[in-house]
């Protein structure tokens, strides 16, 4: 590796009105490095990367490539100079299908199309139109689209997170292998397992300033953490909360929730399962096994074809989602886009499931209204610099806002679709105690995550999904993370077939070497 660095990035600022996004960043990336971009929501990342690529001007800084002074005034220019960015919202344009929009970028249909098989997705029609695919694999098409342009320097916004695991999976062996053929990555994410599974040295924003540069190497998470956070540093042991509540799951004679022989065209057959008062119920499933429709059909937003559901011991029939509400569930879907109202305040965000009841109950239910948003904004650190318009604050920022809002609302039950996607590190120990305080309130938790380790921090129990069927149900002791993949990939228990799993992804230096 040479030491001359293929992008350098000094004193780099940009101001919104009066909120500061980024004071003083700098950014130095070697040829053949996968280099981590840390900081705690809202620390300037995603604005740095579009500052890098074109997308947004700097009011301030440098930007060396390759030892040479550029300005890189559009994403045209960026890609010129060899950098290309894979930002956290899909780019595909929604009205149309994926041919048109690769030639509307000029992106190269064949390696694209081989670049998609490379990630794990076999069968993609390319006439199908973008609205019509689901988040995971918009993400998966946007990087694609990437690295069919062969840029020298890609830069990854948290592309991995909303990805199940076995195509997050492909992602990281695909970034890893970028670095060994001498190409650089900019890897933003705020899990840990995929840094140092892949990254080479990580810089850390805070509070728009670059606070340090490190290498990865073990026992620096604790470290990162540290400048991440600054003065934020919370010690909350989530387990301790776990022990807490576990003993409010009340022995009631019915279960919150009853599923029972949910089917749904190809995507649910026979789905059936209980949700106890006070459980955090985990989900595990790779992409499109039924995760989606199950949620979607509890939520309201889709009705199941066969099978019942019962709420407390009373059966339900659900043909729209206030139903839902009505029955007392809450629904945090996935794609934070679907759930806020991106031009409404943060304020009005978090009080919508208030609104309805608002008119009713005048001003007193207004004032509680008041002080239940203001304690869910501060419970989980909202940045509220940008609060004018939701679509203005950082992506995790958007994510706290739909969770804020179930808090807000006092929902009995509650469907978590990947919450803590994009959630920084402080702020995700912040949302798992408050899963547990929920539980020990006798609350009931379905919680889909496509972060295994998840599932040992907050929940009871897993249900694994696999071909829209429950394969398999794990009490939480039993839920390693080689178990969970096993049954998530269909397997039965106890089958010693290597899935590979993340912590797999980066070769051992003699693996390397016998390579
Ligand atoms: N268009 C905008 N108008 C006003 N403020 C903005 C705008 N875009 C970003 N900001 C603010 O700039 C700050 C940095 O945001 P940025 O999206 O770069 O953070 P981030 O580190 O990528 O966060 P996350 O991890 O949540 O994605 C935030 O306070 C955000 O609210």
């Amino acid at each position: 590796m040479t030491t001359n660095p293929l992008l350098d990035a000094t004193g780099v600022a940009k101001n919104y009105g009066a909120v500061a996004a980024l004071r003083n960043a700098s950014l130095s990336v070697l040829p053949g490095e996968v280099h981590a971009l840390m900081g705690a929501n809202g620390a300037g990342k995603s604005t740095l990367v579009k500052i890098l690529t074109g997308a947004i001007p700097a009011d301030a800084g440098r930007v060396l490539i390759r030892g040479e002074a550029r300005d890189v005034r559009s994403p045209a220019a960026a890609r010129r100079a060899g950098l290309l960015p894979v930002y956290q919202e899909p780019a595909l344009i929604p009205d149309l299908d994926v041919l048109s929009n690769l030639r509307l970028t000029g992106t190269p249909v064949e390696p694209f199309r081989a670049w998609v098989r490379e990630l794990g997705i076999p069968n993609l029609d390319i006439r199908e139109t973008a609205r019509d695919i689901p988040l995971a694999i918009l993400r998966v098409l946007d990087l694609a689209r990437a690295l069919a342009v062969e840029p020298d320097v890609l830069l990854l916004d948290e592309m991995t997170a909303a990805l199940p695991a076995n195509l997050a999976e492909k992602v990281l062996e695909v970034v890893r292998r970028q670095g060994d053929s001498g190409r650089s990555v900019i890897f933003i994410s705020h899990r840990f397992v995929e840094i140092s599974a892949l990254c080479d040295r990580a810089t850390v924003l805070r509070d728009g300033a670059t606070v340090g540069v490190v290498d990865i190497e073990p026992g620096i998470e604790e470290k990162i953490v540290e400048m991440m956070l600054g003065a934020r540093i919370e010690k909350t042991s989530v387990a301790a909360a776990r022990v807490a509540s576990q003993g409010s799951a009340a022995q009631d004679s019915h279960p919150r929730l009853s599923v029972r022989n949910l089917q749904l065209g190809t995507k649910l057959h026979d789905v059936s399962f209980d949700l106890a008062n006070g459980e955090v119920a985990g989900v595990v499933a790779l992409e499109g096994q039924g995760q989606d429709e199950l949620f979607a059909a509890l939520a309201g937003s889709i009705r199941p074809a066969g099978g019942t559901i019962a709420v407390d011991g009373a059966p339900v029939k659900f043909s729209h989602p206030s139903d839902a509400i009505q029955a007392g569930i809450a629904y945090v879907p996935g794609d934070r886009t679907e759930a806020l109202a991106m031009q409404r305040s943060v304020r009005e965000n978090i009080a919508l499931p208030f609104s309805a009841a608002l008119r009713k109950w005048g001003p007193i239910r207004v004032q509680r209204e008041r002080m239940v948003v203001s304690s869910a904004i501060a419970r989980l650190q909202i940045d509220t610099r940008a609060q004018g318009e939701v679509q203005r604050l950082s992506g995790g920022n958007q994510q706290k806002v739909t969770i804020a809002r179930w808090i807000a609302a006092d929902a009995r039950t509650i469907l978590c679709f990947d919450p803590t996607r994009g959630i920084d590190v402080g702020t995700k120990q912040e949302i798992y105690k408050l899963l547990r305080e929920l539980a020990g309130l006798g609350k009931s938790v379905l919680f889909y995550t496509s972060e295994l380790e998840e599932v040992q921090r907050v929940c009871d129990r897993v249900i694994v999904i696999f071909g829209g069927r429950v394969v398999d149900t794990f009490p939480v002791e039993l839920a390693d993370e080689p178990a969970l993949m096993r049954a998530a990939y269909g397997l039965p228990r106890g089958a010693r077939e290597d899935v590979g799993i993340l912590a797999d992804v980066r070769p051992t230096p003699d693996a390397e070497a016998a390579s």
